[in-house]
């Protein structure tokens, strides 16, 4: 079979998106999500998308991580699966669209894609570090030299050590300024640092701002494939209006026998 796909980033995290509206795609092959996902033997990518029509509300988003398995929430994914939404003429410039945690809204201005997030206010404090879901889990931690700090051994040490099998996704931020944080994350189910983590990001910021590392209620992210901006208000223990933006780009279009 002669599949076409579509090749999105956003921030550096890459994605090989399938229009699937027509439920032509083999959903329950791990083994030919993660060699589509290979960037020797495949197409490339941290993870594969399906864009697929949903009943309650514009689509339906199906994520799955690099190593074939389907994930939790993506951000960047999607983010990019917003502009694909819009390139397929299904949307235009606002949208409600459903994913693994429930519905979400978001809005795209030419390659800005802004997705709201679901209220969050479960957040553990450990002596040195947080943790929080934001759709998916993650362990911030703050270190210091950021750009010099490994974050592959030290990622992949408590990806296991400290979550176990099921495992987390792990983040290391660094502050800049008053509102500006840089984000450096492993990503379980890519086993490997990402250039850009959308929900982990997000993750960063909540958890800056729950340390009162910043009072600001916009955060400015600086992740290794580019800036992400994090907003947010404070309800009693509660974030809610959580938004995640940031641009979301096309890269290619191509087709693979599978
Ligand atoms: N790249 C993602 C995170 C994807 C989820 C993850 N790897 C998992 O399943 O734990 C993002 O942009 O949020």
């Amino acid at each position: 079979m002669l599949l076409t796909f579509y090749k999105y980033q956003g921030t550096g995290n890459d994605f090989v998106m399938i229009d699937n509206r027509s439920l032509n795609f083999p959903k329950k092959d791990t083994k030919l999500v993660a060699s589509l996902c290979d960037r020797r033997f495949g197409i490339g990518a941290d993870g594969l998308i399906l864009l697929e029509n949903d009943e309650m509300s514009d689509f339906n988003m199906v994520y799955y991580n690099a190593d074939g398995n389907e994930g939790s929430l993506c951000g960047n994914g999607g983010r990019c699966t917003i502009a694909f939404a819009k390139y397929l003429g299904i949307i235009e410039n606002e949208t409600t669209f459903n994913a693994v945690d429930g519905l979400h809204n978001a809005s795209i201005d030419n390659e800005l894609v802004s997705l709201q997030m679901q209220d969050l206010s479960d957040i553990k404090m450990k002596p040195n570090y947080v943790f929080l879901n934001t759709g998916s889990p993650h362990h911030v931690q703050m270190v210091k030299n950021i750009q010099s700090f490994d974050v592959f051994s030290e990622g992949k040490k408590l990806r296991y050590g400290l979550y176990g099998q099921s495992g987390s996704n792990i983040n290391f931020v660094e502050s800049i300024s008053d509102d500006e944080f840089a984000v450096r994350t492993y990503e379980r189910g890519v086993e490997d640092e990402t250039l850009s983590c959308g929900t982990g990001v997000t993750a960063a910021a909540l958890a800056m701002h729950h340390q009162q590392k910043t009072t600001s209620s916009e955060v400015k992210i600086k992740a290794q494939g580019g800036n992400l901006k994090v907003k947010f208000s404070k309800d009693g223990d509660t974030y809610r209006n959580i938004y995640l933006t940031g641009p979301a780009k096309q890269v290619f279009k191509g087709e693979i026998t599978i």
